[in-house]
Parts: structure tokens; sequence; C-alpha cells
């Protein structure tokens, strides 16, 4: 491997992993432009709808780019969205080599900017830390591909499972070193999902509420009958977009008297929330990724339409004990460990005290 090359696109992709939680719905993406041996320009996508990657890049290196190389962790955009395509203008500035990293999974634009520069007579190499750079983006690159919002189910356990005594008294289970880390998931996600039974007993707030702030993702309660209490904080603290997902039996009436400005009621159109179609339609609205804290019963109907994509384990070093205690996963269960669902563990870390667990559900 060329370790020259290496070190700028680690440059790249280092900055593009510094944009997490911000870029949404669009990819976090790095570019680095050097000219004999100098770093000249860098610059990473912020925001979506602003100036892209290479742009930043491009605009710092100025008239050194002329003759330069290029270094980015996705394949020039090449079609006119909110900005101008990135592939003309690597064009216009006179690059004369680039390293693309990852070809864009977006069909909008998957392998035309390549083209255009190779048309171009730029020396064009792709799959320089192709791996890593596939990994600054799993939302928008299972949404590309799926075309439904990319779901992290997340639970807080005791050893034994549990997430709660008898009486339904679960604070605090993990200590504030994980729960800090739950909050920057929640800034990652575009929503974050709870049943309303998980609204009647904790009435939380579901707001990223980090040292330095950070978005507050978009707040979707599974409501079937409507039976959220009115003074909840989420329909009433304003501090972010709150979704009821109700049934096809709620009364228009009902339905009116909740609605405001930050509060919107989506009527499924069958009598019991189907997770699949209620994916379907958080696509619809531009969610690509969806934060799904529980309870129980919840993340059942998520397993059991292997309707999830990731599952964090948060594992305090308690024990809790109780047949009547919640566990992480509720539902009905299963008869036979032939339907067991196989995961597959990728990473545990130490948190404070806790253990997080992250496990992928098995492609395929
Ligand atoms: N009880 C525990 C958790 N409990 C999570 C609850 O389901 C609920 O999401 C929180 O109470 C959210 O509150 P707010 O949004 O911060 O106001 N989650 C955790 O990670 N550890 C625990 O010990
Ligand atoms: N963020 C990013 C790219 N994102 C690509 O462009 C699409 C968004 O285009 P727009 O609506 O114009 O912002 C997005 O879906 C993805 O395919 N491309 C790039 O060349 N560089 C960038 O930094
Ligand atoms: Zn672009």
């Amino acid at each position: 491997m060329m370790e020259q090359e290496v070190r700028y696109m680690k440059l790249a992709i280092d900055m593009a992993k510094q944009m997490v939680g911000q870029t949404s719905p669009n990819p976090k993406v790095g570019a680095v432009v050097v000219r004999d041996g100098e770093i000249v320009g860098i610059g990473a996508h912020m925001k979506a709808g602003e100036d892209h990657a290479e742009v930043h890049a491009l605009n710092m290196a100025g008239d050194k780019a002329n003759g330069a190389t290029m270094f980015v962790t996705l394949e020039p955009c090449s079609h006119f969205g909110k900005t101008p395509p990135c592939a003309n203008l690597v064009i216009d500035r006179g690059i004369s080599r680039i390293y693309v990293a990852t070809l864009d999974p977006n069909p909008v634009v998957a392998g035309r900017g390549v083209e255009r520069l190779k048309q171009a007579g730029i020396d064009v190499h792709i799959g320089l830390l192709e791996e890593e750079a596939t990994e600054l983006n799993p939302f928008f690159n299972h949404f590309m591909k799926t075309s439904l919002p990319y779901v992290t189910l997340k639970a807080a356990s005791s050893l034994d499972g549990k997430t709660a005594t008898t009486t339904g008294e679960s604070k605090w289970i993990t200590g504030e070193e994980a729960r800090r880390d739950v909050h920057h998931s929640r800034q990652e996600h575009d929503a974050i999902l709870v049943g309303v039974q998980t609204i009647i007993e904790d009435d939380p707030q579901l707001t990223t509420r980090l040292p330095f702030g950070g978005k507050n993702p978009t707040r979707i309660i599974l409501d079937t009958h409507l039976r959220i209490p009115r003074s909840a904080k989420v329909l009433n603290d304003r501090e972010a977009q709150t979704l009821i997902i109700t049934g096809s039996q709620v009364a228009m009436d009902q339905i009116e008297e909740i609605q405001s400005e930050y509060v919107q009621v989506i009527k499924l159109e069958a009598e019991s929330i189907q997770i699949r179609s209620l994916l379907e339609r958080m696509a619809t609205i531009g969610i690509t990724s969806i934060y799904v804290e529980g309870g129980a019963t919840v993340h059942a109907s998520f397993v059991k339409e292997r309707c999830f994509q990731q599952l964090i384990t948060y594992l305090a070093p308690k024990i809790i004990g109780g047949f009547t205690s919640p566990s992480i996963i509720g539902g009905a269960g299963i008869k036979y460990m032939d339907e067991a669902v196989d995961l597959q563990t990728i990473s545990f870390e130490q948190i404070g005290d806790d253990l997080k667990i992250v496990s992928v559900l098995k492609e395929g």
C-alpha cells in the first residue's frame, strides 16, 4: 500500500468522521487536495444543502488545484441536487489525479461522477481505504440500498437482562458515562422511537443532552389507540418534532385535538402498527435512521418482523431478578431454538462500569 496516499485518504476520512449527526440525509464526506507533497486544500461536508466536501477543499486550494492530486472518501457527485455537481468542479479546477475511496450508492450518482472524471482525462484510482470510507455512512448506505431507514435497537439492562424492577423502577440501571453514550447515538440518528407505555411510565424528553448541545432527533411514539397523556413532555416541551403513530381506528377529532406546530399524528391504514409499513412511511418523510429505545413490546415487534439492523445493549453489573421484572425483548417469544434471531457481535467495550455490546443482524 502506498503510505503517502494512505495518509491523505486517512485525513479525508477523519475529517468526515467528525461531522457525526450533522449531514443527514446526506453522507459524511471528506476531501484533501495535495500538490508537490503539500496539502493545499481540505474540506468536509457539514450540512445537507450546503457545500460538498470537494467544494470546500477546492476553494481552499485555489489556483494550486491546477495539476494537483485529490483524495475524496465518496465519488464526486455528478447531478444538480441542492448543490452543483462536484465532478464538474474537479475538472474545471484542473485536478490531474484523483483517489476515490468509494463509489456513491445513490442511484442518481452511482458511477456517473467517476465516468465524467475519466472522460475529462483525469487519472482516477478507486478503492483506496474503501472499507474505512464505507464505514463512515452505514445509515446512508442502507437507506440508498433499501429505501428504508436504518434501525438501531437500544437496550439497557442488568446482567440478568432486566430493564426495570417488579414495580417498574429503572433509574438508573446504567451509569452516567453509558447514558452519555446513548445521547451520542441520539444525535447520530434522524429519529428516536419509543412506545406509548414508555411515555406513560418514564415521561422521557428523548432529547440529545450533551455538554455542547447537539441535534435533537425527531421523536416517534407508537401509540395505536392514541393513549398518550396530554401532559407528556414530548407533546409540550417544543424541543423537537414529535410524530405520533396510530392505527386506523383513531377518530379524527381526537387527532385534531392533539396536533400542533410540534406534534403531528400519522394514522396508518391498518388497525395495528405494522413495523415495515411504518418504516416505509418514515422513509417518505426523509427519515433515514431510527434509534429505538424500547420498551420490550416495541423491541419485540421490530425483532419479530426482522426490521432492524443493529442492537446496542448496555449491560450494567447489577442483578435485579424477578420473574415479573421486564426484560429487553417482550412479545410472545419463540418455542424452538431454531426460531432464535442470530446476530453477529461486532464490538464490545467497557463504558464506565457498564459493557456496551454492538451486534448486527446477519445479512441475507
Ligand atoms: N433506565 C435507563 C434507561 N431508560 C430509558 C427509558 O426507556 C427512557 O428512554 C429514558 O428514561 C429517557 O429519558 P430522557 O429522554 O433522558 O428524559 N436507559 C439507559 O440507557 N439506562 C438506564 O438505566
Ligand atoms: N455529501 C456529498 C455528496 N453526497 C451525494 O450527493 C447527494 C446530495 O446532493 P445535494 O442534494 O446536492 O447535497 C447525496 O445523496 C449523495 O449521493 N457527494 C459529494 O460529491 N460530496 C459530498 O460532500
Ligand atoms: Zn458533490
